[in-house]
């Protein structure tokens, strides 16, 4: 395909994505639930709008924004609405997606998702008051996952162009369960599920000098990364595909 990417290449991207992700729920889970974090009222100052999470991410979106984080169509804000321009000189990003890709961003669900579910699944109950660590860790995950979960646009496109012929009347039928279909990949899926809970075993065992005292310890279970990724991420990344496609003829 043009540009040199392919599915292989993009598939490789997500295996390197995985250690990310994977590290940044192990830093997250250095801390307890800490709920004053996301607790609205616990912040009562005018500099701040709403829990300590959300400003901190609001915040620091702003000033990534100013850095030109945004101008790489493969990062997504969380606030997209009222975020400062790029300060910095533009890349030549190449161009891969169809326009109208622009359009989509599935971070609210990304956000509710990892608030609602994910983190009571990681984080262990409790209260060590680092919570602006907590709400930096939160930031990192999110952002991890939103870039992950937005490369199914990447992919979409690949495998579009791959076989236009199949994917075209579905697209035309505005048919998601079709696309849905065409899309999926269950054994690919089964791979990733086992390589991420083997990859949570690697990276989050105790590492001692005197061998093996500490097996079976891990800083996140290695059962729950293999359920955020089954019952989540690969589950928004394929969402994601889908809303890519039934606009690929627009
Ligand atoms: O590898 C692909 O083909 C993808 O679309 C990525 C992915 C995933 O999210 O890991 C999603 C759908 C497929 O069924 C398999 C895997």
């Amino acid at each position: 395909m043009a540009n040199g990417v392919t599915l292989e290449s993009l598939r490789q991207s997500l295996i390197r994505q995985e250690d990310t992700i994977i590290f940044s729920l192990i830093e997250r889970a250095r801390f307890p639930s800490n709920s004053p974090t996301y607790n609205e009222s616990y912040v009562a100052t005018p500099t701040f709008s709403g829990s300590l999470v959300h400003s901190v991410v609001k915040e620091t979106e702003a000033l990534q924004a100013k850095a030109g984080r945004y101008a790489n169509p493969e990062e997504h804000p969380f606030f997209p609405d009222n975020l400062p321009p790029s300060v910095v000189p533009p890349y030549n990003f190449t161009e891969v997606l169809h326009p109208p890709a622009a359009s989509i961003n599935m971070n609210k669900d990304i956000w509710d998702m990892y608030f609602k579910k994910l983190l009571q699944l990681f984080a262990a109950p409790g209260d060590d008051g680092n919570y602006a660590s907590t709400a930096a860790s939160d930031l990192v995950c999110l952002q991890a996952l939103s870039r992950r979960i937005h490369y199914g646009k990447l992919v979409a496109e690949v495998k579009f162009r791959e076989s236009p012929e199949e994917y075209e009347p579905a697209i035309r039928a505005k048919d998601r369960d079709a696309l849905m279909k065409l899309l999926t990949f269950e054994s690919v899926e089964e791979g990733v599920k086992k390589r991420v809970a083997k990859k949570a075993m690697v990276f989050g065992q105790e590492v001692t000098l005197n061998n093996d005292d500490n097996k079976g310890k891990y800083k996140v279970d290695p059962f729950v990364v293999s359920r955020l990724y089954g019952d989540w991420i690969i589950p928004l990344t394929k969402l994601v595909q889908v809303e890519y496609l039934l606009r690929r003829l627009d």
